[in-house]
């Protein structure tokens, strides 16, 4: 069941340099300054003398040709001069400036922007992604020079089945959705959220080679909550209440029909949608399209596979893990979809039903310990709640700190949304643990949403903890040359990989088996000698390694279920022949990396 046995191939793959083969021509249809102005094609400086005279480009650029290489290097002194130049400004200020430059590459040349991002994403990935997007997010309507994706809005009910074909690509292979409801722990942000799409998917070009014309960020406006947006004459969104009920369900059903319509073959990510329309949503669809709840579904397995390496890294056989007490701070869409896993995962390690299973688990929301005692209690929490008359000492509601100071739990997770909940208390609490490494995830993202900071945690928790965030921290220096590891608990390590493997295996839905492969490939991952030293993630300049390894774990278990109907030219009979190894190989293999193609013009 839970091997982890660590196959050679992903010990081969991390030291592999990707495939910079020269790919095959590039068809465009436009010419001249047109081409220049479209960032899927435009090379800037780097055309040569023959393609500029073939595109109707002679005379539109300076005369010297520069190479790519050159042009990355002068974009990377550019950055460079940029950090120097806004040295001792604010965080976020500084941040901005750098995600400004890198989105102004990003709107004028794709292939160099994916290249260096690539390259340098331990560094941008803070950037393009959390915690800084979420800072793009807030501050969108300021930000705004140029869409990006597609808008769908309320108002738009009706016409999406044509507006979905104003979308210049032939195909598209993977779509982020949101409807702006919870961008990450910074709440309703309406229309802003589409930062999120943007920031999800080029974690997927960077990470799982996707090719960036076939992906789609999507923002479905349906009002916003937000009082301050709606008074914000800059606001950019629909200035309405969000729908609800079952107007709501039907703009996201006519978009789902028009998306699927166009593109049966399109992936469909849903992105912070907020608690009851995430769960709805998911189950809705993803017995008719082939969709995932990556709140839900990606931060479990990401979560799990964590929890798996905390047990590893005391010492115990993972068999340990059905004896492990986790307690759950947040019980909205990340936290049910963690426990959803978990225990999942603890019945079927343990053999037993998944009622014994949740014993070792208690939920704590922001009314305290979630109990059966709960009024109004949400349907989604109901089977984690406790029953207050097991749990000697802590009835319904019970505080943070009442539940840690009794369970003296193995693992203390959050998924909150609230900035500093592991306070100074609860952490020192948690030396106590029964563990002989107590575990602190701090989940929330962005950075001021986490539950504590990496060097708190290490301070007030101990030395020896096992310390993962959702938003990156640096290592923490202990003093005397030790180091505390920081672990990024973050579903970027998995839905790349799951929305490749989807794809190349052509299957139409998304299954629990799909989801299971991918959070036990991730599990299996890093060495015992890196578990011991509180690593349980893999580096974030590995996630190419990692996502081949996820996504043909995906791609696997689609085939075992019969669900594989091939990809391209790879029918289902091919897929199932190949060994785990080759599979690897295969989805490395269809992995788009940035590099200039010869550009055909064809009318
Ligand atoms: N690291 C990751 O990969 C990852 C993935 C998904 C979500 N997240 C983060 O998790 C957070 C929550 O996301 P969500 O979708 O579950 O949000 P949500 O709004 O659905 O749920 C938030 C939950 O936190 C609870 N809560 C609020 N205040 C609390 C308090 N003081 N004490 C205890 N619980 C409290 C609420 O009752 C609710 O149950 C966000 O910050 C998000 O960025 C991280
Ligand atoms: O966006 C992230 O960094 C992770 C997660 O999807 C979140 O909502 O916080
Ligand atoms: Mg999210």
């Amino acid at each position: 069941m839970w091997k982890l046995a660590r196959i050679a191939a992903s010990n081969l793959s991390r030291s592999r340099r990707f495939s910079t083969a020269i790919p095959g021509p590039c068809i465009v249809h436009k010419r001249g300054a047109d081409i220049l102005h479209d960032p899927w094609f435009n090379k800037d400086t780097g055309f040569p003398l023959t393609e500029r005279d073939r595109l109707g480009l002679r005379g539109l650029l300076p005369p010297r040709v520069i190479s790519f290489e050159h042009q990355y290097a002068r974009f990377m002194e550019s950055y460079r001069s940029l950090e120097k130049n806004t040295q001792g400004q604010s965080e976020g200020i500084v941040s901005l400036a750098k995600w400004r430059i890198l989105n102004r590459l990003h709107d004028r040349n794709e292939t160099l922007y994916y290249r260096v991002l690539i390259d340098n994403i331990k560094n941008f990935a803070p950037i393009i992604y959390t915690p800084t997007v979420g800072l793009v997010c807030q501050n969108y309507s300021g930000l705004f020079r140029r869409p990006r994706g597609m808008y769908f809005s309320a108002k738009d009910k009706g016409e999406m089945m044509s507006m979905i074909y104003n979308w210049p690509a032939q195909q598209v292979d993977m779509i982020v959705l949101t409807d702006g409801s919870r961008i990450l722990g910074l709440g309703d942000l309406g229309v802003q959220g589409i930062g999120i799409p943007i920031g999800k998917l080029d974690m997927y070009v960077a990470a799982a080679g996707i090719n960036p014309q076939r992906i789609l960020p999507v923002m479905l406006d349906v009002g916003t909550n937000n009082q301050r947006l709606l008074e914000d004459p800059l606001y950019l969104g629909l200035r309405q209440p969000r729908l609800e009920g079952e107007e709501y369900l039907s703009i996201v059903d006519e978009f789902m029909e028009a998306v699927f319509t166009r593109w049966p073959k399109a992936i469909v990510q849903f992105e912070d949608f907020q608690m009851k329309w995430a769960f709805e949503t998911l189950q809705r669809y993803r017995k008719r399209f082939c969709m995932f709840n990556d709140d839900i579904q990606g931060t479990a397995g990401v979560a799990l596979a964590g929890l798996l390496g905390a047990v590893r890294a005391q010492g115990r056989p993972l068999a340990d893990f059905v004896h492990q007490k986790i307690v759950v701070v947040g019980a909205g869409s990340a936290g049910l979809g963690v426990l959803n896993m978990v225990v999942q995962a603890a019945s079927r390690m343990s053999g037993n039903s998944e009622t014994a299973a949740k014993n070792q688990f208690f939920l704590v929301d922001k009314d305290g310990l979630v109990t059966t005692e709960r009024k109004g209690l949400d349907p989604a929490a109901a089977p984690f709640a406790k029953d207050s008359r097991e749990i000697l000492g802590l009835g319904e509601g019970a505080s943070l700190i009442e539940v840690v100071k009794k369970v003296k739990p193995h693992v203390l997770l959050g998924l909150s949304g609230v900035g500093g909940i592991f306070n100074e208390e609860v952490l020192k609490a948690m030396r106590e643990s029964d563990s002989s490494k107590p575990s602190i995830f701090a989940m929330s993202n962005p950075t001021k949403n986490a539950e504590c900071t990496a060097a708190e945690a290490f301070v007030h928790a101990g030395e020896n903890i096992v310390f993962a965030s959702g938003s990156p921290f640096e290592n923490v220096d202990l003093g005397n040359g030790k180091v505390g590891h920081v672990n990024q608990a973050n579903n970027m390590y998995l839905f790349p990989g799951i929305g490749l493997g989807t794809l190349l295996s052509g299957a139409h839905f998304i299954t629990d088996g799909m989801l299971q492969a991918a959070a036990e490939c991730l599990a299996s991952y890093m060495t015992d000698e890196e578990i011991q030293q509180g690593i349980l993630y893999p580096s974030i300049n590995s996630i190419r390694d990692i996502t081949a390894e996820v996504g043909a774990a995906v791609l696997q278990a689609a085939v075992a279920e019969d669900l594989a109907e091939g990809h391209g030219d790879v029918g289902p009979r091919e897929l199932k022949q190949m060994s785990k190894e080759k599979t690897v190989e295969y989805v490395r293999s269809n992995m788009w990396y940035p590099i200039y193609s010869p550009l055909v013009h064809e009318k």
